[in-house]
């Protein structure tokens, strides 16, 4: 069995999901959670790309101590500068360089002759090298790329200091056959390929993401690149969960294994879910809410008699369970820190205070609390950014009968301070409840999306809620939960506003620092 490192790009590649914005608060918690699950690698986003994204990948780096933590750069040098700033003080400091080799990337985007692209690649690897010990180059677009052009590059970037050679099929054009004779070819017309490792990442536009993986594999890449839940660019990357799983169901035919922690695989899944408001599929393989329940009548007959008959997947590998642990009214600080414990999770003083505090109100209003609702509460704690002053939610109350129109009023207090309050109609509470708010927030606020879903089952399961909101000329992502629909509605919309206002808030810390 030889081992298959997994590259996790959900912080990076999963994050330019149209929508998504993660705070560094919860791009911290994924990557502890990454960490659990045991990836080799995260990519923990672009450094340069921003000042946010800087901050949280410099964080990630100085956590994270059992994965290894990478970001990723254009083949430009204050790129590359950037992201050693940021990855220095890992122990083994990788970065992740790319240049497009396909001839319509190559003259529409870089507007650079293919000798042009050989010669900033080398130059730019051979910078990196000074710095980083680890170097992933990639040929972004490579299954749209010549081959004997992508064996040229590939040979003289490994010259040059390159230590993984991944080829992307960034636009998911290629077939299963087609990228494993890529590697194949590769393998063979490139003298110096047994220096570096080789890697696959792809997207899934023609939903052969996780089928082309698999066939890189079969044909010599050692490191698969994906994210969680396949989220990411356009219609998302190959699923790492499913390419894990796959690998471990038919270890008969594939002959490889990854180091991933696969009862670690649901709770992973479910927080990329909840943190980044991509919700699952019902019927998405190995993690999807349908994945392991059984319909029709024969089917059941044949899982009474022996579950193998229709599963191939227990649910305990991934970590599903029936969840049958319930802390309520009861309980006290000890079971409920023992069970944040059991989670993974370590809480301060003051978190855990709160945490418990919130857990007790939610236990008058609910029968049964579950691990759902518990890590709910601890991760809406955990990634609650910074001590900025910000709009809060004082009380609400909305008026909805099938005669009526509905109408909400709100109380507010405003990040000065000012405690305001405002009543308006809408066709719907939901839209009395964020017109009212929208008149009390002094900006040009546009809602572009809602979703509300339940946390675990019950007919009292806790309620999320997830908006994305443009405040002015920016585009905010939202998430609230609470056990109404309409508080969680409430909190999501505030929780968008909020993040305009912290990131305004560092706007101007960075300027008075100028
Ligand atoms: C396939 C992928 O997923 S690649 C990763 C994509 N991810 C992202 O783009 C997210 C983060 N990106 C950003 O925040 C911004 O695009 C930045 C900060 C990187 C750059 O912003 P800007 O300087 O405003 O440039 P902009 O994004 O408009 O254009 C990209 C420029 O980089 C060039 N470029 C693109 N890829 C590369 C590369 N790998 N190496 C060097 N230059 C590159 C383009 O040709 C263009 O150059 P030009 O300005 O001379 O025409
Ligand atoms: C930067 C590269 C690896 C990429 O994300 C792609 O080509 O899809």
């Amino acid at each position: 069995m030889s081992e298959i490192k997994i590259f996790d790009t959900t912080l990076r590649d999963g994050e330019q999901s149209p929508g998504v914005n993660l705070n560094k608060m919860e791009k911290l918690e994924i990557a502890k959670q990454l960490e659990r699950l045991g990836v080799d690698v995260m990519e923990a986003g672009f450094p340069a790309s921003s000042q946010g994204d800087f901050e949280a990948v410099k964080l990630i780096a100085d956590t994270i101590k059992d994965a290894s933590v990478t970001g990723l750069a254009r083949t430009v040098k204050s790129d590359i500068d950037i992201a050693w700033e940021a990855l220095k003080n890992t122990a083994e400091p990788r970065i992740h360089v790319f240049l497009a080799t396909s001839p319509i990337h190559m003259t529409y985007k870089l507007r650079m002759t293919p000798e042009q692209v050989i010669e900033q690649s080398v130059e730019m690897v051979k910078y990196a090298k000074k710095k980083f010990p680890q170097i992933e180059w990639s040929a972004e677009d490579a299954t749209r790329s010549d081959w004997k052009f992508l064996a040229q590059i590939i040979e003289k970037v490994i010259d040059a200091g390159a230590t993984v050679i991944n080829l992307p099929d960034t636009v998911g054009y290629t077939t299963p056959e087609e990228y494993g004779k890529m590697f194949r070819y590769i393998r063979e017309h490139v003298p110096n390929i047994d220096k570096v490792s080789l890697s696959c990442h792809c997207h899934d536009d023609l939903g052969m993401a996780v089928a082309n993986s698999l066939a890189a594999v079969e044909n010599g890449v050692t490191q698969v690149e994906g994210t969680i839940n396949g989220i990411g660019e356009r219609a998302g990357n190959a699923a790492l969960e499913e390419v894990a799983v796959a690998l471990h169901i038919r270890s008969d035919f594939y002959l490889h294994r990854t180091n991933l922690n696969l009862r670690e695989i649901k709770r992973t899944s479910d927080l990329v879910s909840k943190l980044t408001g991509m919700y699952v599929q019902a019927n998405k393989a190995v993690i999807g809410r349908n994945a392991y329940a059984h319909e029709s009548g024969i089917h059941q007959d044949g899982v009474l008699k022996n579950a193998q008959t229709y599963e191939i997947i227990t649910p305990e590998l991934v970590g599903v369970s029936s969840n049958t642990l319930f802390l309520g009214k009861h309980s006290g600080r000890h079971a409920f820190r023992d069970k944040v414990e059991s989670f993974g999770m370590e809480l301060t003083k003051e978190q855990l205070q709160e945490a418990f505090t919130r857990f007790k109100q939610l236990t008058d209003r609910k029968k049964e609390v579950t691990d759902d609702d518990i890590y709910t509460i601890v991760m809406d704690i955990k990634t609650e950014a910074s001590a900025v002053s910000k709009y809060q939610l004082e009380s609400f109350q909305v008026q909805y009968g099938t005669n009526n129109i509905p109408t909400a009023t709100v109380v507010l207090t405003t990040p000065d301070g000012e405690t305001l309050q405002q009543a308006c109609t809408g066709s719907g509470s939901v839209e009395a409840l964020y017109k009212t708010l929208n008149e009390l927030i002094d900006e040009e606020l546009t809602l572009l999306d809602y979703q509300i879903n339940s946390v675990g089952g019950g007919k009292d399961a806790l309620a999320e809620s997830h908006v994305q909101l443009q405040v002015n000329d920016k585009v905010f992502h939202g998430r609230g939960s609470a056990q109404d629909v309409l508080e969680a509605s409430a909190n999501a919309f505030l929780n968008a506003v909020n993040r305009y206002v912290i990131q305004q808030h560092s706007q101007l810390v960075k300027e008075a620092v100028k």
